[in-house]
């Protein structure tokens, strides 16, 4: 039915945002799911991420979980016409990697889409949780077990990435102000979210 992605760097508060959409949308029983890990594929990404064996490597294994993503969560729940909540999404993929695989691999973002091309789904919205680099590291380092992302240099350039693809598909994307109280967050997007799903059905409905 639809499909809605919550994107943003590190720290951005994603993690804080779903679980209030878990308790304040439950009447809509959305399937909640993520990238990466929602398959055993996620597994293996998470240890390329740990061992940092080489970006291609990472990057591949990233599309890989994000296939297994699609057939055993994404595609099975939409042909139920369901509500899909995916924390993460391909929008990272064009980010961070774009970043990683800087000086690695001529035009990574190019190299990065046309991986995605005839087979991915877009999302109907995505919401972009912005922040402040300061604060998102303020906030990372109350955190344990920090991945190798998260570093100012790197999440500065996925931060500005995003907003280019925000200011690409103004449509698609909705910019969420990450320094808001964490209820205002919560609150600002489960609205939104509500407000696509009346429009899907309408749409469906024609
Ligand atoms: N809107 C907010 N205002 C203040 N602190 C927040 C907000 N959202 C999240 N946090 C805090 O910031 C830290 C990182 O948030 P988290 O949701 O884990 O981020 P992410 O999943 O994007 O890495 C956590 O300690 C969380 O409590
Ligand atoms: C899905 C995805 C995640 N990542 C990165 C972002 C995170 O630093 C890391 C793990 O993702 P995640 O578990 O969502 O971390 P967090 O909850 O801290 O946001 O993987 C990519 O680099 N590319 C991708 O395609």
């Amino acid at each position: 039915m639809v499909l809605v992605t919550l994107e943003g760097i590190d720290g951005s508060g994603k993690s804080t945002l779903l679980a209030a959409l878990k308790e304040s949308l439950e009447d809509l029983s959305p399937v909640f799911t993520r990238e990466p890990g929602a398959t055993w594929v996620g597994d293996s990404v998470r240890r390329a991420i740990a061992e940092q064996i080489d970006p291609v490597c990472e990057a591949t294994l990233f599309v890989a979980d994000h296939a297994a993503h699609l057939a055993t969560v994404v595609r099975p729940a939409l042909a139920e016409h369901k509500l899909v909540i995916s924390d993460r999404y391909s929008d990272s993929r064009f980010a961070y990697q774009a970043v990683t695989l800087e000086g690695v691999i001529p035009e990574p973002e190019r190299w990065l889409r046309a991986m995605h091309d005839g087979w991915s789904i877009v999302p109907d919205k995505t919401f972009l949780l912005a922040i402040p680099i300061d604060d998102a590291l303020a906030r990372l380092s109350k955190k344990s077990g920090r991945e190798h992302f998260e570093r100012r240099d790197v999440l500065e350039k996925v931060q500005n990435r995003y907003m280019e693809f925000a200011r690409a598909e103004p449509d698609r994307f909705v910019i969420v102000d990450s320094m808001l109280d964490k209820d205002a967050v919560a609150e600002f997007v489960a609205g939104a979210i509500r407000q696509v799903v009346a429009e899907g059905k309408k749409r469906r409905r024609k």
